[in-house]
Parts: structure tokens; sequence; C-alpha cells
């Protein structure tokens, strides 16, 4: 964990310098104060020199005042190196999750991803943090201190010394159960935020189901196992610090005892015993952190193995060395005997092989379940068939790099998906160059004209949360507008028309005619009116295409489509 900061710090390198010098100064400062206290003892008083004891005692304001500045700026550029380390780490993290394979979104819980992003993040802060620096400077001034005390007296420092053991065993123990406490605290906590997460984006489920009492029961039950990991943690962590102090009060009574005994030989002086008590606190000082840093420590390895868990996570879906470009579709779209599946032994897809030759309409139906949704997933490389192959003129998907292929490809699905931002943001995204004209003429293109030209802050109105709330069908024509403005060659219309009302279906219908004139699409619908006038249709069953042919030649044939054509109709 140490090597993966120190390398995400290593860059600042003038900074660190400039820290690890004032560390030094602040090391030296904290040793030279108790020595004014003992010269003042031992030689001032007992010589009542006023310009001694004046002069004496600036030296002593001006290295406190010394001490103060070091200090606030060590901690100052401390808290930049750091905030600079973690926005950078952050970033990183965040890249490299969206990188990561649809699949990986399908079976990682939100909340728990949320809480590696907050949470662990933070503990790894805490770690690069100016507490962590003046553990540093601690331990500096604990060698300064050691070697000055073995110097003036080894036996009574020896006999310090024999308490460090004790710390050393102390920390060991508290420290192992410590980790393990707080590791299942952020666990537990995890679930509270999947928890939270699931229950307020399902809030409709909850109130039409009345479900709320069972809902708050089950958090009370995640929210109760988070307090008890804590509480353990806890029980360690306040057991911790008692008996470190414990151990220092009595190198504390060693100092006093012995010290004194040394005194009234002759060997010490009183100066020196008060020199020794300040020098005692700062050998206690580096413990003292260290003891807090224990368990700091603690929790950030936690976090840095959840943290690395995401990390050691690679796509499956990459791009090949040197992919091609998809620069656009001149002949056809094929599947290749596709066969698929989520997960090992359970086929999806068998035997998938159809053409979309460049300009047509091709249409998937099929009962519920039947693998329409997926065979168009395949097309864009939200997942890869387990064999055979998907081609765009006659080359395999796979050789063209991921985003020009995405960019070839506009789907409008059954979950209209929109950001946090206004109609007009939401229409943009993904073609953010495109100008007002061309923004206009997807607007009307999808019917979306007149709802917008009636609400007072037009395109600038806020979808969600702080703006306007839009119906299905008014989100339909949202992602309908974005698609147009894409402009790519192919089109995948998931039931693209499915929560629209039957005027506003034919309105749309009409200008999705023209669109897909102009594109080589795969509609998917379960009305069978929408797909009347496709060139091809597919019929899917049990993950195979059973049929395929026109409207007409389907019905004559007597078959699957004429069951689910009977069905709809009749
Ligand atoms: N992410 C997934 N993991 C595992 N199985 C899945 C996943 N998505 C879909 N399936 C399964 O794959 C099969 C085909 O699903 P798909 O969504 O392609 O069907 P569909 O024909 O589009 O259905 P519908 O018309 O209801 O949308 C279903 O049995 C479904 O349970």
């Amino acid at each position: 964990m140490l090597r993966f900061v120190f390398r995400r710090v290593l860059n600042q390198w003038p900074l660190i310098t400039f820290s690890l010098a004032s560390l030094l100064v602040i090391a030296f400062l904290e040793f030279s104060i108790p020595q004014i206290t003992q010269r003042i003892i031992d030689d001032i008083i007992p010589s009542k020199s006023v310009p001694q004891l004046v002069a004496t005692i600036l030296t002593l304001l001006g290295f406190a005042l010394a001490l103060s500045l070091f200090s606030y700026v060590s901690t100052y550029v401390m808290s930049r190196i750091s905030q600079t380390a973690i926005v950078d780490l952050r970033e990183e993290l965040y890249r490299h999750v969206l990188k990561q394979d649809f699949n990986f979104f399908e079976t990682q819980k939100t909340g728990d991803l949320m809480t590696r992003f907050s949470g662990d993040i933070k503990a790894i802060q805490d770690l690069i943090s100016p507490n962590t620096l003046r553990l540093f400077s601690n331990v500096l001034t604990f060698v300064f201190v050691l070697a000055f005390m073995l110097k003036t007296d080894w036996r009574l420092t020896l006999l310090i010394t024999l308490t460090f053991p004790f710390l050393y065993l102390l920390n060991f123990y508290f420290s192992r159960h410590i980790k393990t406490a707080f590791r299942q605290v952020r666990q537990s906590t995890a679930k509270i935020n999947n928890q939270l997460q699931t229950s307020l984006t399902s809030v409709l489920l909850i109130k039409n189901f009345a479900t709320e009492d069972f809902e708050t029961e089950r958090f009370g039950a995640v929210n109760q196992e988070n307090k008890e990991h804590y509480l353990t943690a806890m029980r360690y962590q306040s057991l911790f610090s008692p008996s470190i102090d414990f151990i220092n009060y009595v190198g504390m009574a060693i100092v006093l005892g012995y010290g004194t005994l040394q005194v009234f030989r002759g060997e010490l002086t009183v100066g020196n015993i008060v020199a020794y008590l300040a020098y005692l606190k700062l050998l206690q000082n580096p413990v003292r952190s260290f003891t807090q840093m224990v368990s700091r420590f603690q929790q950030s390895l936690v976090s840095y193995e959840r943290i690395m868990d995401l990390y050691q996570v690679e796509p499956n879906i990459v791009d090949v060395a040197n992919p091609l470009e998809l620069t656009g579709l001149k002949k056809a779209i094929q599947f290749n005997h596709v066969d698929f599946s989520y997960e090992m032994g359970q086929p999806i897809l068998q035997d998938v092989s159809f053409v979309m030759p460049r300009g047509q309409v091709t249409a998937l139906v099929g009962s519920s379940g039947s693998g329409k949704t997926t065979t168009t997933r395949l097309l864009t490389r939200l997942y890869d068939p387990v064999a055979g192959e998907v081609l765009i003129d006659g080359c395999d998907i796979r050789q063209y790099s991921m985003s020009s292929l995405r960019h070839h490809v506009g789907i409008v699905s059954q979950d209209v998906e929109l950001i946090d931002g206004t109609i007009r943001e939401n229409i943009m995204y993904g073609t953010p160059s495109a100008t007002d004209e061309e923004l206009l003429i997807a607007v009307g293109a999808a019917k979306l004209a007149d709802f917008v030209e009636g609400l007072p802050k037009g395109l600038e109105t806020q979808v969600g949360e702080r703006g306007i709330k839009l119906s299905g069908g008014q989100k339909q024509r949202i992602a309908i507008a974005r698609v147009f403005l894409k402009n790519a060659p192919i089109l995948i219309l998931d039931e693209a028309t499915a929560s629209l009302d039957n005027e506003s279906e034919r309105h749309i219908q009409a200008s999705l005619d023209n669109l897909l004139e102009q594109k080589t699409s795969l509609v998917i619908a379960h009305r069978l009116s929408t797909v009347l006038n496709a060139d091809m249709i597919l019929v899917m069953d049990k993950g195979r295409i059973v049929e395929q042919g026109t409207h007409e030649s389907l019905l004559a044939h007597n078959g699957r489509y004429q069951e689910l054509y009977q069905a709809q109709f009749k």
C-alpha cells in the first residue's frame, strides 16, 4: 500500500523534498526547546544573570515561532500533495470503472461501487495526510532525542526503552483486531449503501406495494449489523490508547524514580530530569501518533484492498492491438452462426445467422425472452459472441475500434436514460458539436417542437430533479431526437415507440420511417403493426431464428409468425 501511495506522490517531488526538509527543522527545534529549559534551570538560575535570561527567553520565543511557522507550512504543503494525489486517483479509478464490460455493471452493486469511490478513497487520503507527516517528524525527533538521552545517561535511557517491547506487543495485538473489525465495518457500510440505493431508486414500487415497514425493517437489520461491527472496532480502539498511556506513565515513573536517585548521588542535575521529562513526552509522541496511525493505517489497508480489487478487474471486451477504424457501412451487416450465453452452459442465442443489407430495415420479433435485445447487444459489442461472428462489410466487428463501431450505431431502447441537465444537453449528449440548426431539425423530426415551445425555458428546461417531470412518451422522443442528431448510419430501435399513445406513435412512426430510409436498421417490436413494412422480418424463438421473410411471405407460411400475428390481432 505504501508503495502504491508513494508512486502516486512521487511526481510532486519538489513539494515532498520541501516537506521533508521542514521535518528536519521541526525535529531539530523540538529537540532544542527542552535544552533551553535545562540551561535555565541548571545555569541561569544559579548565576542570576538577567541579560543571559533575556537572551535565552528570546531564543526560546524565536524557536517557538519558527516551529509554528514550519508546522503550518509543512501541514499545508502536505495537504496539497495529498489532494493532488487523491484527485488523480479518483479520476483514474473512474476511468478504469467506466472502461469495464457492460456485464460488470450488471453484476456489481452500485452502492458498493459508490462506497469505494467515497469512503475507501477517503481512507487512502487520510494516509497521505498532515498527520502522517507529523508521524515522520515525530520519528526524526525520536531519533535525535534518543541519541542525546543515551549520551547523557545510558542506564536511565535503557530503563525507559524497556517499556518499548510492551508498546510494540500492544500495537501488534490491537492492530490485528482493529483491522479485521474495520473490514467488517466497511462491508456492512457498503450493505447499507446498497440497500439505500436500491430502495431510493424503487420508491414507486415501495409505495405501490405499501412495503415501507418491510423496507424499514430490512434497513434496520443492516443498520444494526453495522453498529455491532463498529462497536467491536471501537472496543479495541478505546482500549488501545489507555493501554499505551499506562505504559507511558510507567516510563514517567522510571524517570522520576531512577532520575531522582541519580540526582541524590549527584550524577544528574535537576535540569536534566526536567529535560528528560520533556524528552519522555517527545519519545511518547511518536508512540501516540503511531497508535493513531495504526488504526488509520488499518482502515486505509482495508480500503486499499477494496480499491485494488476494483483495479484488478479487467474488461474482457477490448480493442484488438491496432484496430481498424470503421468509416461507414458499404454493403451489409451479417450475423454468422452466432452462439451466445450470459452464463456458462445456459445458451441464450444458438446458431443465429442473418444478413442486414445496407439501407434496409430488419425487424426482430418473437416472444418475451426469446433473445431479441441480446442480439442487438452483440452488434455494439456490449457482449461478444461465444461462437460465430458478427461482420460489417465482411470484417469481424472485433477488428474495429469499439469507439468507431459505437459511433456508427444509434440506439433507442426501452429504458430511456436521461442525464441530469437541460433538454438541450440531453439531446446533444454524445454530439456536443452539433449546431443549433441541426438541433432544431432533430427536435422537429422527433415531434418534440410543440412540446418544447410550450415550455417557458424551452430547450433550456431542466429535466428530472430540478426541472420538469417528463412523461414516458416525452422521454422517448428526447431519446429519438438524440439519435436523429447523432445521425449514425446504423440504427437499433428496441421497442422505440413503446410508451407512445397511438397518435404520437403515428407521428413518430412517420418520422422514424424517414430516418430509417437512409439507414440500415434493426428494429425490435412487440407490436407487429410497427414492423409490417420491414424489408425482412426475423422470427426468434428460444434463441434461434426460426423463420425469416417479409410480412406477407411469413403470414402465408403458417408458422410461428402466424401464431404471433394471430395472438395479437384475433
Ligand atoms: N444480463 C443478463 N444475464 C443473464 N441472463 C440474461 C441477461 N439479460 C437477459 N438475460 C436472459 O436472456 C434471455 C433473452 O433476453 P432478451 O432480453 O434478449 O430477450 P428479449 O427477446 O429481448 O425479451 P423482451 O422482448 O422481453 O425484451 C432471457 O431468458 C433473459 O432472462
